[in-house]
């Protein structure tokens, strides 16, 4: 028996997308981990489970599990690339969709393809709903990594991230802080790592080593994460540039309490079919 799916990306952040909506599936961490093998399998950073929703005033639910196995709440690479989808099977009338996610709920603008925009919702500082352990809410935090002390930035934008700022990117210790960011116990649900250098208040480079995955090409909550730290901080302008490994993602957001919006690319790569029984 065979699984269709559809392998899409943005920005080089890759995804096998299935769809629950024309029949129920049933997605689990054994399943999620053998089609993201890049050798054995598909090959994706994460699988994207599009289905019917279950909440008022969302179009779809979408579900997302990194290559690890783990179901997380958000993606913002995804989302645009699940709202690609829906639009070309002529799932969507017009070109807006609202998807509901662990997350909250993420409205998706189709604009001239390959471009979509998102409204990510509000981002999230207090730190007990990151969730991430400081006595109070602050800019930046201490945090000792592998020995050493940094000041992190901390923001869910419905998944959890750290934000590390650093003066170069391209000799950033990604490979060697990431995983212990990621798995530091003050994030007691792990969280994405990113590595942010500011070029100036309109631009920022950005790296992101992700939970679950490693490093990726490209992470959209990443990239709004790393925004929302750099206005906070007075580091940033409301719109910003950032240039990723895999390409520019444009973010806007006004402060507190508004919506994050993340405008960039989102493309079908192939659609085939995945063989459950290999013989
Ligand atoms: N690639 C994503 C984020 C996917 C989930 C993340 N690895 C997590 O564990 O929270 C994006 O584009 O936002």
């Amino acid at each position: 028996m065979g699984l269709p799916f559809t392998k899409m990306q943005g920005l080089g952040n890759d995804f096998v997308v299935l769809d629950g909506i024309t029949r129920p599936l049933d997605v689990d961490a054994s399943l999620v981990r053998a089609l993201a093998d890049r050798r054995h399998g598909v090959g994706c950073d994460q699988v994207l489970l599009v289905e019917p929703s279950t909440r008022p005033g969302a179009d779809y639910r979408y579900r997302i599990w990194n290559a690890d196995g783990g179901e997380v709440e958000h993606c913002g690479n995804g989302v645009r690339c699940a709202a690609r989808l829906l639009h070309h099977k002529g799932l969507i009338d017009g070109a807006v969709v609202c998807f509901e996610t662990a997350g909250g709920l993420a409205r998706v603008e189709l604009l001239a393809p390959p471009r979509v925009a998102v409204d990510m919702g509000p981002a999230v500082l207090e730190p007990a709903r990151i969730p991430f352990d400081a006595p109070a809410r602050a800019p930046l935090y201490p945090l000792e990594v592998a020995g050493s002390d940094y000041a992190i930035g901390a923001a869910s934008m419905g998944n959890p991230h750290a934000v590390l700022p650093v003066t170069d990117l391209d000799n950033a210790p990604v490979a060697r802080l990431g995983p212990a960011i990621e798995a530091h116990p003050r994030f007691p649900a792990r969280c994405n790592a990113g590595f942010m250098q500011i070029i100036d208040r309109g631009h920022i480079r950005l790296r992101v080593y992700e939970r679950g995955v490693g490093e990726t090409p490209a992470c959209g909550t990443g990239a709004c994460a790393a925004v929302v730290v750099g206005v906070v901080n007075d580091w940033l302008d409301h719109r910003v540039r950032v240039d990723l490994p895999g390409g520019e993602l444009v973010i806007d957001w006004e402060g507190e309490g508004q919506s994050v919006m993340m405008t960039g690319p989102a493309e079908r790569v192939f659609e085939g079919s995945y063989l459950t029984d290999k013989a």
